[in-house]
């Protein structure tokens, strides 16, 4: 709904079991839960028949989003460098944090400024983003980190410990982004806060 409200374009849902997807502008990974999350989250979802058809198309560098679940799919499937590990405080996380855009420079941040500060929903388990410090200096090095946690005006920060604060990091072309809160949660009046919607919006620009 987030997407075809923003872009005004049909979505298509595609099945975990499916081997193929239809001609497409754009993939979403969605977040909830996945089968065997309970080993590591996204870890038996990566490894599903429609994975295959996903990795061809990041191949050819069709835009691809993964949210929450979805981000941890996309770092099981190796499509994004790193892991999502349990949360520091080994809780279930859910409530609104505050993050900051670090780059406009993707398909899917260039509706923010860099810099500019956004509120999104989380509700996640497995949202503490580690790489090893080689990985790391790369994703800082290249202007890769696409969301960081800040402090609320309450002085809560980052909700799961995250290395360097992560929320968000894109692919070394700028076509994938991961990321745990939720800014589809955040995109319509009703929601009461559209923080979110620019992310869906700016992606109409690479519509066909
Ligand atoms: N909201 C979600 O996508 C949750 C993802 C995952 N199951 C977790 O708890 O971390």
């Amino acid at each position: 709904m987030a997407l075809s409200h923003a872009t005004g374009r049909p979505t298509h849902m595609v099945w975990h079991r499916d081997t193929e997807l239809p001609p497409t502008d754009l993939i979403a990974i969605p977040g909830g839960f996945s089968y065997g999350d309970y080993l590591r989250s996204g870890a038996m979802a990566a490894q599903s028949p429609i994975m295959g058809a996903i990795r061809a198309a990041v191949a050819k560098g069709v835009p691809t989003v993964g949210i929450c679940n979805g981000f941890q799919i996309l770092t099981e499937a190796g499509l994004l460098p790193g892991a999502l590990m349990r949360n520091a405080g080994l809780t279930f996380v859910s409530r609104t944090v505050s993050m900051r855009v670090e780059t406009s420079n993707s398909p899917f941040t260039r509706g923010y400024n860099a810099g500019q500060t956004v509120r999104i929903p989380i509700q996640h388990h497995d949202g503490c983003y580690f790489a090893d410090p080689d990985t790391l200096k790369r994703l800082e090095d290249e202007d890769r980190v696409a969301f960081r946690y800040i402090a609320d005006q309450d002085g809560r920060g980052n909700p799961n410990g995250s290395l360097n604060d992560i929320a968000g990091i894109l692919s070394e072309n700028r076509r994938v982004l991961g990321m745990m809160p939720h800014p589809e949660r955040a995109s319509e009046p009703e929601h009461g806060n559209t923080d979110g919607r620019a992310l869906f919006e700016g992606l109409v620009q690479i519509l066909s």
